[in-house]
């Protein structure tokens, strides 16, 4: 498993650069998920993938909007159908653009976390359900991006950022703590 770094290569990013990454997306279909990550204390709630885009990798829970609903609605709906629990302090920290070379549209994911919830966490058709320590997270079987955004969010940060894949390998990216949750949902223009 690897240590969580301090310093992450791409948390270098002005606004500048994320004005850059904004424009190579601008023009460029965006698919609005969600992705929440239960945190209580010092041990995080992730699941393994097991069908699916992410096909068994370890991750927050989430998935796309649904027409009708905002985007913490259906965040909270999302970990509702994939770990059995409703979370009833979910709070916004950050939001990613992930570009996957070869792939018009770019997944614009609006990360969140909690601490509390109501229920017991329970495996799915889609997810498992597991408590890592903070200092023992499997990044080593998570997605390229989450290593470097995680500290982040595990401080109580903010954060915005977009990461270019060829695959499951980052070739490019940016990464910003902001200030607050507002700048990091504001941080690619118009926001849904
Ligand atoms: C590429 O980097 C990513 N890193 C992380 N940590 N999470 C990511 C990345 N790219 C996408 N995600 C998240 C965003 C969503 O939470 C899921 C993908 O959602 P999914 O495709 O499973 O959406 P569903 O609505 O559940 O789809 P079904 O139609 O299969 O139910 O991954």
């Amino acid at each position: 498993m690897a240590a969580v770094t301090s310093a992450s290569p791409f948390a270098r990013a002005s606004p500048k650069m994320i004005d850059a990454a904004a424009a190579a997306a601008s023009g460029r279909p965006l698919k609005l998920l969600t992705l929440l990550l239960v945190v209580q204390g010092d041990r995080v709630l992730l699941g393994m993938k097991k069908r699916g885009f992410g096909m068994g990798k370890y991750n927050g829970y989430g998935g796309k909007v649904e027409a009708g609903e905002t985007v913490l609605e259906g965040a909270l709906r999302e970990l509702h159908e994939e770990a059995g629990i409703k979370a009833t302090d979910a709070t916004p920290r950050g939001r990613m653009l992930f570009e996957f070379r070869g792939e018009e549209t770019v997944m614009d994911v609006r990360v969140f976390s909690a601490s509390a919830f109501e229920g017991e966490p329970t495996e799915s058709e889609e997810m498992t359900t597991e408590w890592f320590g903070v200092d023992k997270l499997p990044f080593d079987r998570m997605w390229a991006d989450d290593r470097h955004w995680f500290p982040i969010l595990l401080d109580g940060g903010f954060f915005r950022g977009y990461f270019e894949f060829e695959k499951d390998k980052i070739v490019d990216g940016v990464l910003e703590r902001t200030a607050d949750a507002d700048t990091a949902l504001k941080a690619f223009g118009a926001s849904k």
